[in-house]
């Protein structure tokens, strides 16, 4: 479904309830599996929840598609891998099969797992049997993706001794690792993280009434920071539910947006943005530890016409698209000026003549809500927009609510 954005101004105060963090929600759904007794408050209702909840429930010799999410097939290729007598094929959307998982298997069958490939080697689709894992220690690449270390570490706590991971090289994306650690110490389980070796010891059972509430996705509200970036003095959005304290990387959207003219204020279990001044007019930014946030941070500072240059972007490639190449791709064709390499992006200054475009998002749900805000500035359609619902399903109705003006 395309939709057409026109040029729309939203209200000038308005508020947005946002659904739960599909990081947080991911892991706590297979922590979940492993210890019934603990239960999920405000779960996410993105597809990557939702599927990873449905592939828990499998049976065995069951093909699980779960589609385009990446912590799903990384989190469920560890679980299965621990889940004795049970065989299942873990498979996914074509841009899946090209999403590299090699370190994850490897380091799996290293201790123990029976894991192999069934099409391209280093890449889903999986079959995976199910049997105990007889290894305790393990080393494993950290600059690729932090899933594979987040996979390891959530089923951890089962393993009869526990795990030792030592990471090897710059750890990338440290936030979602210290997100899992977080959450398992959350429940009970010991851990300690020091000179890139992690330890989790075993944990039998939960005890007591273990209710964990899910914040709310700052991913999610990155969006909200665009949006007000790009409105007037005085625009207010207030967005529920957020804490201080968060487990999540992408609240340093709070520190990050004061550039652009937003200020945060935390206000109970809510945020309010608001646009108090004038964007800087040259944005510098290193993102290795909130990589999701780039696209929306690059189409901001397209939007006010900044100078941009980001760095630490070096996993935006393997994502659910070259990132990279389909930020260059759409923002040149509105008439931006931009180069990319294989971890960093430079956007010159922009004149604000918009070229009318249609926006491809690439199977990306992050193309789509990214490029969103620009409708502040110029009309833009957006192809295949529900796109938004491998995170965001509501997002369009909430834009609609705020004064956006959508045509289907
Ligand atoms: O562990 C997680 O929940 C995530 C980790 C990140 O991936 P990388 O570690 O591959 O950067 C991030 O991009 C993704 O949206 C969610
Ligand atoms: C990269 C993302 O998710 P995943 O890796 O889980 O597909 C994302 O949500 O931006």
């Amino acid at each position: 479904m395309n939709i057409k954005l026109l040029k729309s101004q939203i209200k000038t105060v308005s508020s947005i309830t946002i659904t739960g963090s599909k990081s947080e929600s991911n892991r706590l759904l297979l922590l979940q599996a492993l210890y019934p007794e603990i239960k999920i408050e405000n779960l996410s209702n993105s597809d990557d929840s939702v599927v990873m909840s449905k592939a828990l429930s499998s049976n065995s010799n069951a093909v699980i598609d779960i589609h385009h999410a990446g912590t799903a097939m990384r989190f469920l290729t560890a679980f299965f891998a621990t889940q004795e007598g049970k065989e299942v094929t873990l498979t996914g959307s074509q841009r899946m099969k090209e999403r590299p998982i090699q370190i994850l298997v490897e380091a799996l069958n290293q201790l123990g797992a029976n894991i192999s490939y069934l099409e391209n080697s280093g890449c889903p689709p999986l079959l995976i049997k199910g049997k105990a894992l007889t290894q305790n220690k393990i080393s494993l690449k950290a600059n690729v993706s932090s899933q594979y270390i987040s996979a390891l570490l959530l089923i951890a706590p089962k393993l009869e001794q526990g795990l030792e991971l030592t990471l090897n090289g710059e750890i990338t994306s440290i936030p979602y690792i210290n997100m899992t650690l977080n959450l398992l110490n959350q429940i009970g389980v010991e851990t300690s993280f020091k000179n890139n070796v992690i330890t989790v010891n075993p944990l039998k059972s939960v005890s007591g009434d273990k209710t964990i509430v899910v914040e709310s996705d700052w991913s999610s509200a990155s969006y909200f920071y665009s949006i007000v970036a790009l409105s007037p003095i005085g625009t207010q959005v207030e967005l529920s539910s957020y804490k201080q304290d968060s487990l999540q990387g992408d609240s340093v959207l709070a520190e990050l947006y004061q550039a652009f003219g937003v200020k945060t204020v935390f206000k109970g279990l809510s945020i309010v943005l608001e646009k108090t001044s004038q964007h800087q007019p040259d944005i510098a930014f290193n993102l290795v530890k909130s990589p999701d946030i780039a696209q929306t941070i690059a189409v901001t500072a397209l939007g006010l016409g900044v100078k941009c240059d980001l760095e630490g972007l070096h996993t935006l490639k393997i994502k659910e698209t070259d990132r990279l190449v389909a930020l260059k791709n759409e923002i040149e064709k509105l008439g931006g000026d931009i180069e990319v390499t294989n971890e960093t992006l430079h956007l010159k200054p922009f004149d604000g003549n918009f070229k009318l475009a249609t926006i491809q998002t690439y199977n990306d749900h992050r193309m789509a809500m990214a490029f969103a805000p620009l409708a502040l500035k110029t009309e833009l359609k957006i192809e295949d927009a529900m796109v938004v619902s491998k995170s965001y399903p509501t997002f369009w109705d909430d834009l609609k609510s705020i004064g956006f003006q959508i045509n289907q």
